[in-house]
Order: structure tokens, then sequence, then C-alpha cells
């Protein structure tokens, strides 16, 4: 059962209600949903997109994952794979206070230059608080405290994305196992406790600048980051975490379900 603080932080990332839970319905598995497919044509080339429906709540509310793709990933091994949550601030409106914009345009032309590649694109605003949580925290850091702190001033978790629909949509897809481009080495041992076969972290660094160096530094002092720029085995990240930082706060309400995970028989 969630705590009014996590339900306060959930309740910034569930952006539709079940009011508009009208359209094509394919549970693919427990709480993922599949709508449709499309080839979009983009300023980098074209990528397959999936659309899903994901809810941990019983359809009370819901988000809309993304599956973006290149290539035919189905059925296959070793996929690039990068598991990208929302950030409005960069992503639209071109902020210079994180790496996430870059991040996601690195994965994106990583996943067109070695196909077939995913990208998988969750609408987890500020690690899962929602932006208007995520501006209150920044409204916090101008005052000087930093990206872990502002957070816990507003009695907010951390980081408490949760990412069952990953698991689902991969499943969906059959795809065997992944080279997870990321350099948070939590993120790779929850979708390993998922179910994910990870064989391989792809570092995703983008180049620091003037205005998020510091909020850079504290990801890598103080959530365990990997910012050095080298690429490592999954054993070696998990090593160097248990040495650096200080433990980051994950709120995993919505997967349970992998106490029930069952192989795919595909
Ligand atoms: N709460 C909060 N969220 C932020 C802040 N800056 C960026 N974000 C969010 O952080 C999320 C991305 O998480 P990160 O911690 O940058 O990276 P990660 O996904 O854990 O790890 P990578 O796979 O290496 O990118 C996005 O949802 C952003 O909206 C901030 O200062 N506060």
């Amino acid at each position: 059962m969630a705590t009014n603080l996590q339900m306060r932080a959930l309740s910034g990332r569930l952006c539709s209600t079940s009011a508009g839970h009208n359209g094509k319905r394919i549970e693919i598995y427990d709480g993922t949903e599949f709508v449709a497919e499309t080839l979009l044509p983009t300023v980098q080339g074209k990528y397959r997109v999936r659309a899903y429906r994901h809810s941990v709540d019983g359809w009370r509310t819901y988000t809309e994952p993304s599956c973006i793709m290149t290539g035919n990933p189905e059925g296959c091994e070793a996929v690039p794979l990068r598991v990208h949550d929302a950030c409005f601030t960069s992503e639209v409106l071109g902020s210079l206070k994180c790496d996430c914009s870059g991040q996601l345009q690195l994965a994106m032309e990583y996943i067109q230059q070695h196909k077939p590649g995913i990208v998988i694109y969750l609408q987890q605003e500020g690690r899962g608080i929602g932006l208007a949580n995520k501006i209150a925290a920044y409204a916090l850091q101008e005052k000087g405290l930093d990206t872990v702190d502002a957070n816990r001033a507003l009695g907010l978790p951390d980081d408490c994305r949760e990412y069952s629909s990953v698991s689902n949509i991969l499943r969906d897809l059959g795809v065997k196992s992944v080279k997870l481009m990321t350099n948070n080495p939590r993120k790779i041992r929850v979708l390993e406790r998922l179910g994910v076969k990870v064989l391989e972290r792809l570092p995703c660094i983008v180049a620091p600048g003037a205005l998020n160096v510091h909020y850079l530094a504290t990801k890598r002092l103080r959530m365990s980051h990997l910012l050095e720029g080298e690429g490592s085995t999954v054993d070696d990240d998990q090593d160097k975490e248990e040495l650096e930082g200080q433990f980051c706060h994950w709120n995993h309400d919505g997967e349970s379900a992998l106490s029930s995970f069952v192989e795919p028989d595909r």
C-alpha cells in the first residue's frame, strides 16, 4: 500500500484517467496494452513507433509508453535499448539544466546506426514525481539545494519511477536480451529484477555544459551514476555502486507483477 507521500509523488506521473480509456484494448501482459504501430519519418531517419497503455492501479489511471524502434528487433538477442523518462523542460523547452534531451538524441542516433534498436519512452517526468513537483524542486535548487535534497525538502522520493511496462513491452516483442544505454547502475538492477536480460551497459554520456555540470556531479556522487565515459560490464557497475554514493530511495509500487513473472514461451 502506498503512503501519502508516495501517492503524492505517483499522482505526478499518472497522465490520464480511465475516462479516456476507450480505444482498442489488446492486453499483452499484466497492466500493459498494445494500441497501434506507425512509421514515423524524422530528421534523424525513420522509426517504427509502437504505442502502449500501462496501468499499475487496475486502469483507474494509466500512462502511455512509446516504443521507438529501428529495424526488426522481434525475437532478437543483444538489442541496444534506451529506457528514457520524460523531461519536458529539456526535450520540449530546451533547458540546459540537465542532460536528458542530449541523452535521448544520442540514443535515437545510436539505434539508427545500430539496427535493430529500441528506445522506450516513459511518461515519468522528474524521476516520477511529475512536472509540477519537478518545477518546485527546481525552485529549491535556485536556493542552493541539489537535485536530491530538493526532492527530499518537498517530502518526495528521490526516485519513484517504475519499469514493469518495459519488461512487458520487451516480452511483447520477444526481445531476448538487451544492451542497455544508461549511466545508472540501479536502472540495470531494477530491469533485471523485472526479468529483462541485460548483457551489457552502453554508456550514454553527454558532455557537461556550464549550466548542468553541478547537476551531473550530483548524479555521480549521490546517485551513483557512472559518468566517466568508459564502457564496463554490468558486474563492474554493480561493484562500483556499492562503493559510491548515498543510497537512492526508489519506490517500486507497481512492480509487484515481478513476483508472478513468468518467462515468455516464445
Ligand atoms: N526530480 C528531478 N527530476 C529531474 C531533475 N532533472 C532531470 N530530472 C528528471 O530525471 C529523469 C531522468 O533521470 P536521470 O536521473 O537524469 O537519469 P536516469 O534515467 O536515472 O539514468 P540514465 O539512464 O543514465 O539517463 C527525467 O524524468 C527528468 O525529467 C531534477 O533536478 N529533479
